[in-house]
């Protein structure tokens, strides 16, 4: 009963809400599973998400169920954190930080059937056996891994191995052959020092059983530079911000895992890093590492060829906190899928940090297993927007600031209108003005922004601007610019606005997102949508298909 009056509830909610705000924070909610209870009772898996609920939306929350049940009152409403397995985190051995929940075993989370146990260390040391001769076959390999039920340590189910070494990244170095190799797969590491322990110098040979207990060596291959005083606050990243801060005060806590996804360039590896520099500043021995997805899956592969999956799970299940850069790439990937799953079910029950970042919402990532999609959902996820025009200019001038570079706010402001997708492209267009005020020993100003863009501006303007659009759009139907800007749905301004931003999506190379910023701020799935119905009346509408064929001659003529 409540489930499905819940379920009515966020379909109306899905429908009033941007894909963004619905997506952190009503659909991580639940309903109780309560036998008797009159009322609706929600459950949020962190008190971060329960207080932004209980402030932003319990009240319409109420009203919608309240309208659904003809407003008798009879449906009270209440939320609350749900109950999770009480984890002793690995940051808090030093009792510096205690958890506040102290909850039953009998509350332990269920895992889509499987009831998740202790970490059983002594799975790390069973005997490996492979059919293959421990010789990897690109093709699909069957291997028999002697392992533990619960992690995967020793079940002996046959697992299909269907990854290939992958091209373009380097040879995999097994933890306990010497060095951990470079884990550098995302190209995050231009700049910046990184933080290394050395490595047990054991090349070519398994450590030995008190190498083992004495802990592997973990490099943690952050960028020092990616901290959060390096980082710029807006309106785009606030929230993965305030979330980073809150798993960087406390690690292993309530939000985890902390998902942050968003698209390319918007700073979510920097938010990833700027968590474990904090976390190491506090106490440099924590066991923190970062690396990009796809060195896992090549090192997972690198392990199974080397016979050595068992050193592969130790080593990543020993970390503290495991930071994973663009998980997306885990898709398709069947077998390294496997291996972060019970990766992910250890570190969680071990109260380890974990924190993914990923390209779009778990839901969205095809070829991702359920299981995962749901369990990266189970601590914070938070999305990062491209940066509106006033973070854009924020960025900038810290950018120049930290370049040691006086950037004008005409020049800053310059630069961020004409440079809207990312802040790495941003950054870029930074780094080539800098470059040219060097080389010609001459101050910053819009004069010298131009003369270093010049290539790019041309190639700009030869494309049709969005601006452009919308002006020849409004003339056409003959509404106002404003009409497309605001919020009016009367199907005479909904149709045109429509047709512009389709035609925006196709003959320009701006994004869903800023598209969207263009048209009075609109959410990337308005224009999604706007461009999918275009599409279809282009089929069966034949005005509207005569109307796009003119504009289109007007725009690219
Ligand atoms: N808010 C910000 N303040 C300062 N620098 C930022 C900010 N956002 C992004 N950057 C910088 O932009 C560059 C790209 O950011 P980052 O690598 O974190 O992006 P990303 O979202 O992880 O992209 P990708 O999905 O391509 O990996 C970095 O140099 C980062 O320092």
């Amino acid at each position: 009963m409540s489930n499905s009056i819940w379920e009515k509830c966020s379909q109306q909610l899905q429908g009033e809400l941007s894909a963004q705000l619905f997506n952190t924070w009503i659909r991580p909610l639940s309903v109780e599973p309560a036998e008797q209870s009159a009322g609706l009772n929600l459950l949020a898996p962190n008190r971060f998400v329960l207080d932004w609920v209980n402030d932003k939306y319990l009240r319409r929350i109420e009203e919608i169920v309240g309208q659904m049940n003809g407003n008798t009152g009879q449906c009270p409403v209440s939320i609350k954190v749900a109950p999770r397995r009480q984890a002793a985190s690995h940051f808090r051995r030093d009792g510096a930080q205690q958890r506040s929940d102290t909850r039953s075993a009998d509350e332990q989370p269920r895992f889509g059937g499987d009831t998740l146990q202790s970490s059983p260390a002594t799975g790390y040391n069973q005997p490996f056996e492979s059919n293959s001769n421990s010789q990897f076959e690109p093709s699909a390999e069957r291997l028999t891994l002697n392992e533990d039920p619960d992690y995967g340590l020793n079940s002996s189910a046959p697992i299909t191995v269907t990854e290939e070494p992958q091209q373009n990244v380097e040879p995999y170095q097994l933890p306990l052959q010497g060095s951990m190799g470079n884990h550098m797969g995302g190209g995050h590491f231009g700049n910046g020092l990184r933080n290394d322990t050395p490595h047990p110098q054991t090349v070519g040979k398994r450590l030995e059983k008190q190498d083992i207990e004495g802990g592997l060596a973990h490099r943690s291959h952050l960028n020092t530079g990616f901290t959060f005083k390096s980082f710029v606050e807006g309106k785009s990243n606030q929230l993965g911000l305030a979330a980073a801060t809150q798993v960087a005060e406390n690690p292993g806590g309530s939000y985890n895992p902390l998902f942050i996804y968003g698209g390319v360039g918007l700073g979510k590896t920097h938010l990833m890093h700027a968590v474990g520099n904090a976390l190491l500043q506090r106490k440099p021995n924590a066991k923190v590492v970062y690396l990009h997805s796809e060195r896992f899956v090549a090192d997972m592969v690198k392990a199974l060829q080397l016979n050595a999956i068992n050193d592969f799970k130790r080593y990543y299940r020993s970390v503290d906190a495991l930071l994973i850069d663009d998980i997306q790439f885990f898709a398709g990937k069947e077998r390294s899928q496997e291996e972060f799953f019970h990766t992910f079910n250890a570190l969680l029950e071990g109260g380890q940090q974990i924190i993914l970042t990923c390209d779009r919402y778990p839901k969205e990532i095809n070829g991702l297993e359920e299981r995962l999609k749901s369990r990266f959902g189970w601590g914070l996820t938070v999305a990062i927007e491209p940066p509106e025009l006033e973070t854009r200019v924020a960025i900038l001038k810290t950018k120049a600031d930290q370049a040691q570079m006086l950037l004008p706010n005409d020049a800053a402001f310059f630069i961020a209108q004409r440079i809207r997708s990312n802040v790495r492209e941003l950054e870029g267009t930074l780094k080539r003005v800098i470059a040219h005020a060097q080389f010609t020993a001459r101050p910053i100003s819009i004069d010298l922004v131009r003369e270093a863009l010049k290539d790019l501006l041309a190639l700009q303007d030869r494309l049709v601007s969005i601006d452009n659009i919308q002006r020849v759009v409004a003339e056409y139907y003959k509404i106002k610019v404003s009409d497309l800007h605001s919020k009016r749905r009367s199907r005479s301004v909904a149709r045109p606005r429509q047709v512009a931003m389709y035609l925006a999506k196709d003959l320009t190379n701006h994004s869903l997102p800023e598209i969207g910023e263009s048209f009075g701020g609109r959410d990337h799935t308005t224009v999604l949508h706007a461009c999918r119905k275009i599409k279809e009346l282009l089929e069966e509408d034949a005005d509207i298909a005569e109307d796009v064929k003119n504009l289109l001659r007007t725009l690219t003529t």
